[in-house]
């Protein structure tokens, strides 16, 4: 498990700690907007570090920026970069997230304030959203002469369809969180400022559960986007047989029988 603390790369932008047996908390803290340049990319990439060696942990996704989730990859450090490192960076920040929406994980972003751009690709990459009523989400990037090019124009029209996801790209305007709860790109609305909590105890209910299983879920649903019906329908079996032959199922049907709580890995 890891230990609470920062990166060890002198990181101020991203911090992890435990709040809970299994649940680990990761807080983006780079005033004034939380830009997601180096120092948050090079943060991100410790905790995931961490992650990785920890094993079944359930993660927060969070902020300490009064009024910001993230504004988006660092407009500051992209104005003053020639083309290769332009790329450089890109290919930087998608890599990151694309660790961060590893199948082999749960992660849950807590959006209070604003997630524009990579902000908002942050979020998506991430398993579930909650958002406080008062955030707002956004692709803005047509604004800069840009595409959301960490992932946002294929994670956003899985999340809420074509139509709706070229409205949002198209128009770079700002969703608030009840229509974007409306809409299927937030999973969960709270009252304003308190999507960090609500995401800790769901985090904490996840983890009660068998996180193979889980796993197995996130895995099966992504195929079902890339995979024709009839070979999803094989692989959702594949993966069903897997855990049925793991120990989780037999821990699980075993405790249901016996009356008590599973004991999961
Ligand atoms: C081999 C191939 C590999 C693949 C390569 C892929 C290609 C490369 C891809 C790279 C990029 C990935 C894709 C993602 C792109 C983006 O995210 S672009 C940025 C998108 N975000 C935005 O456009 C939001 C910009 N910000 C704003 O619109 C406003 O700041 C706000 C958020 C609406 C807040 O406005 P307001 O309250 O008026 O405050 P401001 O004064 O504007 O801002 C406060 C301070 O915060 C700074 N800031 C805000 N956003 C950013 C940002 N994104 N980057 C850097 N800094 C930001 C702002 O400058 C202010 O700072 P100070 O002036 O110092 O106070």
């Amino acid at each position: 498990m890891p230990d609470p603390g920062r990166p060890d790369v002198g990181n101020t932008a991203v911090r992890w700690d435990r709040v809970a047996d299994g649940v680990l908390r990761v807080t983006l803290e780079r005033p004034p907007a939380n830009a997601l340049g180096k120092p948050i990319i090079e943060g991100l990439a410790a905790a995931l570090d961490e992650l990785d060696a920890a094993g079944n942990v359930i993660t927060v996704v969070t902020s300490a920026i009064p009024g910001f989730f993230a504004a988006g990859a660092d407009i500051k450090h992209m104005s003053g970069v020639d083309a290769e490192s332009f790329l450089a960076y890109g290919n930087e920040l998608r890599g990151v997230l694309d660790r961060l929406a590893a199948p082999n994980r749960v992660t849950i972003a807590a959006i209070d304030g604003l997630a524009l751009g990579g902000g908002l690709e942050l979020a998506m990459a991430c398993t579930l959203r909650i958002a406080g009523a008062g955030a707002r989400l956004g692709l803005p990037e047509a604004r800069l002469g840009l595409i959301p090019g960490a992932g946002g124009t294929q994670r956003l029209p899985r999340l809420v369809g074509r139509g709706r996801a070229l409205d949002i790209m198209l128009t770079a305007r700002q969703v608030p969180a009840p229509e974007a709860h409306a809409i299927g790109l937030v999973d969960r609305l709270v009252a304003d400022g308190q999507a960090e909590q609500e995401a800790l105890k769901l985090a904490a209910e996840l983890r009660r559960l068998s996180q193979p299983a889980l796993h197995a879920v996130i895995r099966t649903v992504d195929a079902a986007f890339d995979l024709p019906l009839s070979a999803g329908f094989a692989y959702e079996v594949a993966q069903e047989q897997e855990l049925f032959e793991s120990g989780e199922a037999k821990e699980g049907l075993a405790a249901f029988l016996e009356k008590r709580p599973p004991k999961f890995v």
